[in-house]
């Protein structure tokens, strides 16, 4: 089924929760809905399934006007987190819920019911536990059950809200392996809610970030990761160390900082900014470096490295522990860039001009300003 949402708008009193959301979600899509708290995401899904209504826009799936119907003629499907299953049914009465209670026109016979919950709980392995009550299941085997009762009217759209969210790692991953091969092969259209980057970017053929209730970007996860197209989306997947850089030729430069391995960006000349994970950021030893270790800890695998320049910057990397031990408290360095962001005025980031590989020539750092100015 083809969702199409159009300059959706919902407000609740002053605060304005979505403010033009357009999102248009292809047959058979998974489609995750990311963002921080309050962002507007279940908002969004709550209007998609019917028990709340949008100030303007349109949403139409399969060209129908699906604001005109009410949530019991959508055929949408929910999992949320704390959408309880009926206590007093067996897991079997409580997949076949939807379809007995269907107006008698549209009702399978009882035997065809029967078979069609039969078949759901093989697909989704959980025929063991057909005869079980909710409090006799496990948190992560409830919510295989809730999947069950959300599919078993055939959906035309599967509306999942961090349906996982109540559960224990181990449990999740689990759980996520199992629920894209479900989607997959039942080529359900899905949207999930989560804050969980893990969990989007591991399931969804496509992320939406949403932040303060709009859209800030939509790509295939790959994409996002690589290249998040605001400061937003970038401080939201964790490239959290922001310098101040120029750019010059399209290259990014800064004194003490190597950035060769980044993609010439097809960017005027001026300054910038440089959005990194700790992760992609090397401290080289050099003995004029501008910048210094000020403190190291250990995760086991991992050494956060902590800098400072002499102007009080700080400068958080994370340096497997074999490439660090080298490392030492008050040493000179300077920063090797091996992947990151720019933004001019937090306008997005332009296509690299070229990829890294395709120009090999070394550029020689500059140290034209001052470190206190240059990497703040
Ligand atoms: N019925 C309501 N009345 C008033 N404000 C509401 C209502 N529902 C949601 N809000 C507000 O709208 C904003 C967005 O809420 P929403 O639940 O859509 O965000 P979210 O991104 O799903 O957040 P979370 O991840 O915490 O669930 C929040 O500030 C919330 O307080």
């Amino acid at each position: 089924m083809t969702i199409e949402i159009a300059d959706l708008t919902r407000r609740f009193d002053r605060t304005e929760v979505l403010r033009g959301i357009n999102l248009a979600i292809a047959e058979g899509e998974l489609v995750a809905l990311l963002g921080p708290s309050g962002s507007g995401k279940t908002t969004l899904l709550k209007i998609i399934a019917g028990l709340d209504w949008p100030d303007t826009g349109s949403l139409t799936v399969n060209g129908q006007d699906w604001l005109a119907k009410r949530a019991q003629d959508r055929r949408a499907g929910f999992v949320f987190q704390h959408y309880a299953l009926f206590p007093h049914m067996k897991v079997r009465d409580n997949i076949a819920f939807g379809l007995t209670v269907l107006p008698r026109r549209d009702r399978p016979s009882a035997a065809a019911i029967r078979a069609r919950v039969d078949e759901l709980m093989r697909f989704l392995q959980i025929s063991a536990l057909a005869d079980r009550f909710p409090a006799e299941l496990s948190g992560g085997q409830r919510q295989r059950v809730a999947l069950g009762r959300a599919m078993a009217i055939s959906p035309a759209v599967l509306l999942l809200d961090e349906p996982f969210g109540a559960l224990d790692a181990l449990v999740r991953r689990d759980l996520r392996r199992w629920l894209r091969d479900v989607l997959e092969t039942s080529k359900t259209t899905s949207i999930f809610v989560t804050h969980d980057q893990e969990e989007a970017f591991e399931l969804a053929d496509r992320v939406v970030i949403m932040g303060a209730g709009r859209i800030e970007q939509i790509g295939r996860p790959d994409e996002i990761y690589d290249h998040p197209a605001t400061p937003f989306v970038a401080r939201f997947l964790g490239l959290s160390v922001e310098l101040p850089v120029r750019l010059r030729a399209g290259r990014v430069e800064a004194p003490g900082l190597d950035a060769t391995a980044l993609p010439r960006r097809a960017m005027a000349d001026g300054p910038a900014m440089l959005f990194a994970r700790p992760a992609d950021l090397a401290p080289v030893p050099a003995q004029d470096g501008p910048l210094r270790v000020a403190a190291i800890s250990s995760t086991g695998a991992l050494l956060h490295v902590q800098l400072t320049d002499d102007g009080g910057l700080a400068v958080e990397t994370e340096v497997p522990r074999r490439r660090g031990l080298h490392l030492s408290l008050g040493q000179r360095v300077t920063l090797r860039v091996e992947a990151g962001q720019v933004f001019r005025d937090g306008a997005p980031a332009e296509t690299p001009a070229e990829t890294p590989a395709a120009d090999s020539r070394p550029v020689p750092l500059r140290y034209e300003h001052s470190s206190k100015e240059s990497l703040r």
